[in-house]
């Protein structure tokens, strides 16, 4: 079968300026090097798994000083067909370090059955307007499509509470996330034991780590929110510890598996979640040649190359 992924989310305009350190209130600094890259974690992850070899098509606004952004993502490989143009409010800029976060009050009308044909699955983020990520996801529920969601930045409590949790496939949480998920549902009644399939390997840190994400997975998967969903939960350099259900009916496996070995020193991890998702749901998509190692394997590539979208690797460049 032939599989092809929407994603529907965010694409903005991030602007480094390269400092020897960062100002303070009233302090003028001079800066030595000054760059507009893509971003946003919607694009982002769009570039994901079209630099996977997927099949990927982006739905999101841009202003008129965005343009060139669509441009971006066509040359990565991502299908712009429905990419919007709106000629009365700009790109959103953020400024890195310091974050400007402009509202953006202009919003896409809900998709029609028709505008999710095609699709096999939906992948979203929380950087754009949770109302149409609701009805995206909505949509695309009452189609049978794989719905998958990285809620990164979070939602507040009230929107996590009030949030469709049983439309969506699969979660993408870091363990920060996952703990802050868990406090705005309460816990769970009882908790399902849930042995861990794989023994962690390596550092005792690691070790801890694994098993406190293990208990706080155990309980959002003992949550009658968030029972149906499939839940991965990563844990940076240690790796990442899944909650699946391998069969309808049958109770969740948890999987642990660690971060990749790096060759090389850590130079920036920024996009690591990114990139994270992206080759994972091309994992999903069922593609030729995706096995458990590239997607840690390309997020070990990730952290150790400078920027966001170019710091994502190809599918050929990821050692399996
Ligand atoms: N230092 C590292 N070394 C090796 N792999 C890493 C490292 N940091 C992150 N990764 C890989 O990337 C995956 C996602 O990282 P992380 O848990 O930090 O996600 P995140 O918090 O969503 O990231 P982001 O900072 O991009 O928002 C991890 O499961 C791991 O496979």
């Amino acid at each position: 079968m032939t599989t092809k992924c929407l994603v529907r989310g965010s694409i903005n305009i991030d602007e480094y300026f390269h400092v020897k350190s960062i100002s303070r209130p009233g302090e003028t600094i001079s800066s030595f090097g000054f760059e507009s890259r893509p971003g946003g974690k919607g694009a982002n992850q769009a570039v994901a798994i079209a630099k996977a070899g997927g099949s990927v098509d982006f739905i999101g606004i841009v202003g008129p000083n965005g343009r060139w952004l669509i441009n971006e993502l066509h040359s990565h490989g991502v299908g712009i067909d429905k990419m919007v143009i709106v000629e009365v409010q700009n790109t959103m800029t953020r400024l890195s370090p310091v974050l400007h976060h402009a509202a953006n009050h202009i919003e896409l009308p809900p998709p029609t059955p028709g505008s999710l044909e095609g699709f096999t699955h939906l992948l979203l983020q929380n950087e754009i307007p949770l109302k149409s990520t609701v009805e995206y996801l909505s949509a695309a529920h009452k189609l049978g499509i794989i719905t998958i969601m990285n809620p990164s930045p979070l939602l507040t409590a009230e929107q996590t509470r009030e949030f469709p949790w049983r439309k969506l496939s699969w979660l993408i949480v870091n363990e920060g996330e996952a703990r802050d998920l868990l406090a705005s549902v309460g816990e769970p009644r009882s908790v399902d034991t849930i042995e861990l399939v794989l023994p962690p390997e390596g550092a005792p840190e690691d070790l801890i780590a694994v098993r406190s994400a293990h208990m706080i997975g155990s309980k959002l998967v003992s949550h009658p929110k968030f029972k149906s969903i499939n839940i991965v939960c990563t844990l940076g350099s240690v790796g990442l510890v899944a909650f699946v259900s391998l069969a309808q009916g049958v109770g969740k496996m948890a999987l642990y598996l660690p971060a990749a070995k790096l060759d090389g020193p850590v130079v920036d991890t920024t996009g690591a979640g990114d990139c994270f998702t992206g080759y994972f749901v091309s994992g999903l998509m069922g593609l030729k040649q995706s096995h458990k190692e590239d997607l840690i394997g390309a997020a070990g590539i990730c952290v150790q190359r400078r920027g966001t979208i170019d710091s994502i690797p190809l599918r050929e460049e990821v050692v399996v």
